[in-house]
């Protein structure tokens, strides 16, 4: 029997493209993927929940993970640390789930250095004045750490041969459903394999 385990999808892309808001809206959508919570060290913003939005921790409990070697991936971002568990996306892949991750350039290349078959979307922002425009709408950042934000996107956007997919972040809507085509088009293609898998077993029996 040919294995049935899980698809690790990683959306990716510069800070401000519009990652968490395409994702919240993919899964407000019905949708059979599990979401990875990640953990992080920055503080909990008003409305979010612990377990929910992220699993919230200190320095020291952290550098720790890092140490047991508990996270697939990790890397500090504007002063604090984000990672993804290891268990759990291990363990859920095995169950035969989809598992999808939300995280910034340099953890999906670490992840893509362990998991090569995972499927890499790079969401990107119409123009880099679009871009600007976000982060500033956003108004999170000062004027400084706005002008760091896109010297690093420029750097991060000529990483995108690593990824299998780009999907421009023009319009909400449009980019979930395209991410939403490419979820399908993987399992196709998983199906393709499957059937020559199934086929090659025939011939044998004859
Ligand atoms: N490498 C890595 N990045 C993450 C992880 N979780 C979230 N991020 C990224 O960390 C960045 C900051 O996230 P957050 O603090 O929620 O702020 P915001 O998304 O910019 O509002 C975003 O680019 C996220 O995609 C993770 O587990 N690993
Ligand atoms: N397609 C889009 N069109 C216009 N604004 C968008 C779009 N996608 C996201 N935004 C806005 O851009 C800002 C950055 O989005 P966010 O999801 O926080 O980015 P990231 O998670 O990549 O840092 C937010 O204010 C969000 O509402």
């Amino acid at each position: 029997m040919i294995e049935e385990k899980g698809i690790l999808f990683i959306l990716s892309g510069p800070s401000g493209v519009g990652k968490g808001t395409v994702r919240k809206e993919l899964f407000d959508r019905k949708t059979d993927l599990k979401y990875s919570i990640s953990m992080t060290t920055r503080d909990i913003r008003p409305g979010e929940q612990d377990g929910v939005d992220y699993f919230y921790k200190s320095k020291e409990e952290f550098e720790s993970l890092i140490k047991q070697n508990k996270l697939l991936e990790y890397a500090q971002f504007v002063n604090n640390y984000y990672g993804t568990p290891r268990e759990y996306v291990e363990k859920t892949l095995d169950e035969g789930y989809d598992v999808f991750l939300e995280i910034e350039v340099q953890g999906a290349l670490q992840v893509k250095e362990n998991f090569p078959e995972g499927v890499f979307i790079f969401l990107f922002p119409p123009s880099l004045d679009e871009l600007k425009n976000r982060i500033v709408n956003r108004g999170t950042e000062s004027e400084e750490l706005i002008l760091n934000r896109l010297k690093e996107a420029r750097k991060e956007i000529e990483l995108m041969d690593a990824y299998d997919y780009v999907v421009v972040n023009d319009d909400v809507d449009h980019a979930v459903t395209k991410i939403q085509s490419i979820i399908q088009s993987e399992h196709c293609k998983r199906e393709r394999i499957a059937m020559q898998y199934k086929k090659i077993l025939e011939d044998d029996i004859l």
